[in-house]
């Protein structure tokens, strides 16, 4: 497992080629705090029935700041998923290293995969059950300062059944963030919703992370959706199983367009 980064850094003077190469990269990403997420060098292969090994992830290395929205993008089937899904310990990768903070936390896409307790409240407690010795005061004060997180304090009696997919989509978060976790990592949970509804979580979680800065929540947001970039500090481009940009969302925003506007410009002259 990697180290995490201090903050401070001691001893400047000599630098060797990694800490270089760092350095580099701290400068595109601009890190400058602690890192919450972190791949090197990370690869995933499949085997195939004949023995034959494919790549899915080829050699990829980002880090994520502590505190911070960050977005992960490209196209069908570049490797968005799994590469959340190696983050998240689902999925073990073939050589490379990775860190995440934790507790972590993975939210799936289909808002009805995740919500499995009658109502909102029980559902957000759900989690916590496995601790113990924790009282049902601090159960239920968790559960508060969750939904309250994502604007969902007013539905603790509803039923799940009858909230929207959206609503759902909070619930769930509500559910990670009750277990104080520090990274979520979040798999395009914008996909099955309306535009109301889409908005409404991507902002449920910018606020969450805005308002929890001092206890620094990362998140971690899969998505096909350019105009989501808006909402991020930073974002992830991937394309056949490579991350060819990282960086502060503005910088790979521009990149993303200017490479749509040249594959369209390709199209026109053909
Ligand atoms: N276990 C597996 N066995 C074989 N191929 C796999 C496996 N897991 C993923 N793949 C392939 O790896 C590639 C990347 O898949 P992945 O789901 O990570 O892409 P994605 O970027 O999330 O795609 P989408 O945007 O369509 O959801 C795809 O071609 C997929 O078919």
């Amino acid at each position: 497992m990697l180290q995490r980064k201090s903050s401070i850094d001691t001893e400047p003077m000599t630098l060797n080629l990694d800490q270089i190469e760092n350095a580099r990269e701290e400068a595109i990403v601009g890190v400058s705090g602690n890192v919450a997420v972190e791949c090197r060098n990370l690869c995933f292969s499949v085997s195939t029935r004949q023995g034959i090994s494919v790549p899915i992830l080829r050699d990829c290395s980002f880090r994520i700041p502590s505190g911070q929205l960050w977005m992960l993008l490209g196209p069908n089937g570049c490797g968005k998923s799994t590469l959340l899904k190696i983050l998240a310990g689902v999925v073990n990768p073939t050589s490379g290293n990775v860190f995440v903070e934790k507790p972590k936390n993975f939210v799936f896409q289909n808002p009805d995969h995740q919500v499995v307790m009658p109502t909102v409240e029980a559902d957000v407690a759900f989690g916590l059950g496995k601790y113990h010795d924790m009282s049902q005061e601090e159960v239920k004060s968790r559960v508060i300062k969750a939904l309250d997180a994502v604007g969902m304090c007013d539905y603790m009696q509803r039923p799940i059944q009858t909230l929207s997919g959206g609503q759902k989509q909070r619930v769930a978060i509500a559910g990670a963030l009750a277990e104080s976790c520090k990274v979520l990592l979040l798999d395009e949970l914008t996909t099955f919703l309306d535009e109301s509804d889409q908005l409404g979580v991507i902002k449920a979680v910018k606020d969450l992370i805005n308002a929890k800065k001092g206890r620094d929540v990362t998140a971690l947001w899969v998505t096909h959706r350019l105009e989501e970039l808006e909402y991020a500090d930073g974002a992830v481009y991937m394309e056949n199983g490579r991350v060819v940009r990282h960086g502060d969302a503005a910088t790979i925003s521009k990149f993303i367009k200017v490479k749509q506007s040249s594959y369209i410009e390709q199209i026109g002259s053909s």
